[in-house]
């Protein structure tokens, strides 16, 4: 049986500048608990405590969106994001007080070491403890799966790969979630979450079921960063035909995709040449709206940072270098400069 992971509200949050109100937040996780989803994930784009001028401003406090989703939920659990470092141990505990039951805890993918004490308060205070992670295409399966075994060490009960640059295909999104099933304790499940930015999104969610993995993450319509997540609906409905069980009811969540989150959504989420460009360099997709406003202030091309992005190998938290690099390729291309004013 699948556990379905919906992250509409916190992935989703990155493509709507994290302004969603609790009105919107509680409209959908109604919806999505009518439909039977497992999880609901409500934050700020980058997990609890992540609205600043670094990640940008959301318009309400994680405090209010948690208590929202949680208020129109009756079976449905609810999930808070937490990157540390970001996040920390007082905005996890507020987390649980106002109803989330399940804490997934955010690392670089070399960096597992940082989640133990979030990890293990979460585990110790009757949480599921979630590790998360990202940017798994930058390591091979074998070291992904030492760092998954440290995240079980500390008492996580899911540990994910993360795609969180859209850069996986099939093949080797199935090598990862099968080193992981390999390593860890059979009680242990692993999840993946996906990125649609090279359109591989539902394909690697199908490839990694195949491989093992049972909790997996989508948004309704697609709604996250970059070209967006495994879109929820169709997500579900090809798991049925692929024979996993998920539990949703298809029609419902079909409605809530299409008559709540449709019209909150500011632009389409397609894989535009912007978006591939994420999932071709392998860069961070939360990364795509601060490339476009950094490009467009050094006028050079989205696409043009983001390959330097990922010939740097930018990381998450590394934003400020998304302007670093636009000022760089603008300083590059500009005209070369004499030294000596014209007439002198
Ligand atoms: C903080 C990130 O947005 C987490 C995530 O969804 C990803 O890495 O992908
Ligand atoms: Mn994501």
């Amino acid at each position: 049986m699948i556990t379905l992971v919906d992250s509409s509200l916190r992935d989703g949050m990155h493509s709507v500048r994290h302004q969603f109100s609790p009105e919107h937040v509680a409209a959908v996780a109604a919806g999505l608990d009518r439909a039977g989803v497992d999880v609901i994930e409500v934050s700020h784009g980058d997990g609890v405590g992540g609205s600043s001028i670094q990640y940008g401003r959301a318009a309400f406090s994680d405090a209010e969106l948690i208590e929202a989703a949680a208020g129109g939920v009756a079976r449905a659990r609810i999930a808070a994001l937490l990157l540390p470092g970001i996040g920390t141990l007082r905005r996890l505990t507020e987390a649980q007080r106002l109803g989330a039951t399940v804490a997934r805890v955010a690392t670089h993918c070399t960096e597992a070491d940082i989640a133990e004490q979030h990890i293990a308060w979460a585990a110790e205070h009757g949480m599921t403890a979630v590790g998360f992670l990202m940017m798994s295409h930058m390591i091979d399966a074998s070291q992904l799966a030492d760092q998954a075994r440290l995240m079980e060490s500390y008492g996580a009960s899911v540990v994910y790969i993360v795609d969180s640059a859209g850069a996986l295909v099939p093949r080797t999104a199935a090598e990862r979630v099968a080193a992981l099933r390999d390593a860890l304790l059979a009680e242990t499940a692993v999840g993946f979450h996906a990125h649609n930015n090279l359109g591989c999104g539902v394909g690697n969610a199908l490839a990694a079921a195949d491989a093992g993995a049972t909790w997996l993450d989508g948004s309704l319509r697609g709604l996250g960063a970059g070209a967006g997540n495994a879109q929820l609906e169709v997500l579900a409905a090809a798991l049925e035909r692929s024979g996993h069980a998920t539990g949703a009811e298809l029609f419902p969540l079909m409605d809530v995709a299409e008559e709540v989150v449709a019209p909150l959504m500011p632009r389409p989420q397609i894989v535009d040449r912007t978006a591939l460009s994420l999932g071709y360099a392998g860069v961070y997709s939360s990364f795509l709206l601060h490339a476009e406003r950094a490009a467009a202030k050094f006028d050079v091309e989205p696409r043009a940072v983001l390959m330097e992005l990922g010939r740097r190998r930018i990381v998450g938290g590394q934003e400020d270098m998304i302007i670093d690099a636009a000022a760089e390729l603008a300083d590059r291309t500009a005209p070369a400069q004499t030294g000596s004013s014209p007439g002198a």
